[in-house]
C-alpha cells in the first residue's frame, strides 16, 4: 500500500488521526484519507474498530473504514486504519464555528442523522457506547457522521461478570452505572446528552466538580435527570423526555424516535406546510384524503401514538 502520511487531525486517548495522501491504489480507495494509528502493542481498541466497522459494512451516516496496514515510523510500530476522511472536523469542532451552540433547525437535522446511523448499527447488532459530539464528524456534504467504534461492542455479549467502564462519564447512562448493562438504550440516554450540548453548548449535567464519583452518583442514583433546556421547542421537551427516562426497558428505541416530529425532515415539513396552504384553501378536505404524514401532525394525542402501538418493539416495550 502506497500512502503519505500528513499534518495531524486530531488525537484521542488511544490514538493519533493524521490526513493521508494515497498513490496507485484500487479505484474504490480514495486519494486522500484520515489514517487513525496506534502503537501496534496498544491497538487492540482500533483493531477492534477495524472489525466493527468491516461487520457493519456501508451506512451513509457510518464512517467509512477502507482498509489497514502496519508501518514502522520513527523506530516504532504502527497499526494503521484507512477512515473516510471529514473535512467538517467533529461535531464538537462545529459548536465554535456557531459562536458555541447550533440552531435548533441544525440541532433537529444532525440528530436525524446520528439517529439513522443508530438505528443501523443497533439492528447490525452493536452498540456504540461512546457516543459524543467529538466521535460525530461533519462531511463535505455538511451530513454526520458516527465515528471511533474504539469501545463498540456486540449486543447481549457476556462480560464474564467483569465490572466494565465505557464511554465517557457525562454520557454515561443509569443501567451502565448501577447494572453494567451496556445495549442499544445506552446509545440514546447519550444521544440525549449531546443533543442538550449542541443546543445550549454546555454539558447534560451541570457538574463543575473533580468528583467523577459524585457526577456517576447523581446519574445512576435517585430521580434527578439532565436539565431539559427551556428554550428548547415544545417538540424538543417532548423528544428530550422520551430519552431521559432511567428505566432503559421504557426509553425510546431509535427506531421510535424517527418517528417524533421533532427530527422530521425537509420533505415532512414541506408536506406540512403544503397541507397548511391548501387547507386554506376554498374546496373541503376530510382527514382521509391526508398521506399519513399529515394525519401524523394533525390528530389527537392517542391517533398520533398509533404508529407507535403498531411497531412492535413499542408494544413490548409498554407491556413489561
Ligand atoms: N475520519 C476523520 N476525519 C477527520 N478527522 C478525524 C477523523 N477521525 C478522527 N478525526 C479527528 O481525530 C480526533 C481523534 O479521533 P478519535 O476520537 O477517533 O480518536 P480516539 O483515540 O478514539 O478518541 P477517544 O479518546 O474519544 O477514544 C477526533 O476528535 C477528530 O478531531
Amino acid at each position: 500500500m502506497n500512502w503519505v502520511r500528513g499534518h495531524l487531525l486530531g488525537s484521542g486517548s488511544f490514538a493519533t488521526v493524521n490526513l493521508a495522501t494515497h498513490t496507485n491504489n484500487s479505484d474504490n480507495f480514495p486519494s486522500i484519507t484520515a489514517v487513525k494509528s496506534s502503537d501496534t502493542c496498544y491497538s487492540h481498541l482500533l483493531q477492534n474498530e477495524k472489525q466493527i466497522l468491516d461487520r457493519l459494512g456501508s451506512s451513509p451516516y457510518i464512517i467509512n473504514c477502507f482498509g489497514d496496514d502496519h508501518t514502522f515510523e520513527d523506530g516504532e510500530d504502527y497499526y494503521n486504519i484507512f477512515l473516510e476522511y471529514a473535512v467538517g472536523g467533529t461535531l464538537f469542532d462545529q459548536l465554535k464555528n456557531y459562536g458555541g451552540k447550533l440552531p435548533e433547525t441544525l440541532v433537529r437535522r444532525y440528530t436525524r442523522s446520528i439517529l439513522e446511523g443508530l438505528k443501523y448499527v443497533h439492528e447490525k447488532g452493536f452498540v456504540h457506547c461512546d457516543v459524543k459530539l467529538q466521535n460525530i464528524l461533519v462531511m463535505e456534504d455538511d451530513n454526520v457522521k458516527i465515528s471511533d467504534f474504539g469501545l463498540a461492542k456486540e449486543k447481549s455479549l457476556k462480560n464474564d461478570g467483569k465490572l466494565e467502564c465505557r464511554g465517557t462519564p457525562m454520557f454515561i447512562s443509569p443501567e451502565a452505572i448501577n447494572d453494567n448493562v451496556y445495549e442499544s438504550p445506552a446509545d440514546i440516554w447519550a444521544l440525549g446528552c449531546a443533543l442538550v450540548e449542541m443546543f445550549t453548548g454546555k454539558p447534560a449535567w451541570n457538574f463543575s466538580g473533580s468528583n467523577i464519583w459524585s457526577l456517576l452518583i447523581r446519574i445512576g442514583v435517585g430521580e434527578e435527570l439532565p436539565l431539559i433546556p427551556d428554550e428548547f421547542s415544545q417538540e424538543g421537551k417532548d423528544f428530550l423526555q422520551k430519552i431521559f427516562v432511567k428505566d432503559p426497558l421504557k426509553r425510546w428505541t431509535a427506531d421510535m424516535l424517527l418517528k417524533h416530529p421533532f427530527v422530521w425532515d425537509d420533505k415532512n415539513i414541506s408536506l406540512v406546510k403544503e397541507l397548511i396552504n391548501e387547507s386554506s384553501s376554498p374546496s373541503p378536505r376530510t382527514h382521509f384524503n391526508f398521506s399519513k404524514e399529515f394525519e401524523y401532525d394533525f390528530c389527537s394525542p392517542e391517533e398520533r401514538l398509533q404508529p407507535l402501538v403498531e411497531d412492535q418493539r413499542f408494544v413490548r416495550l409498554v407491556r413489561i
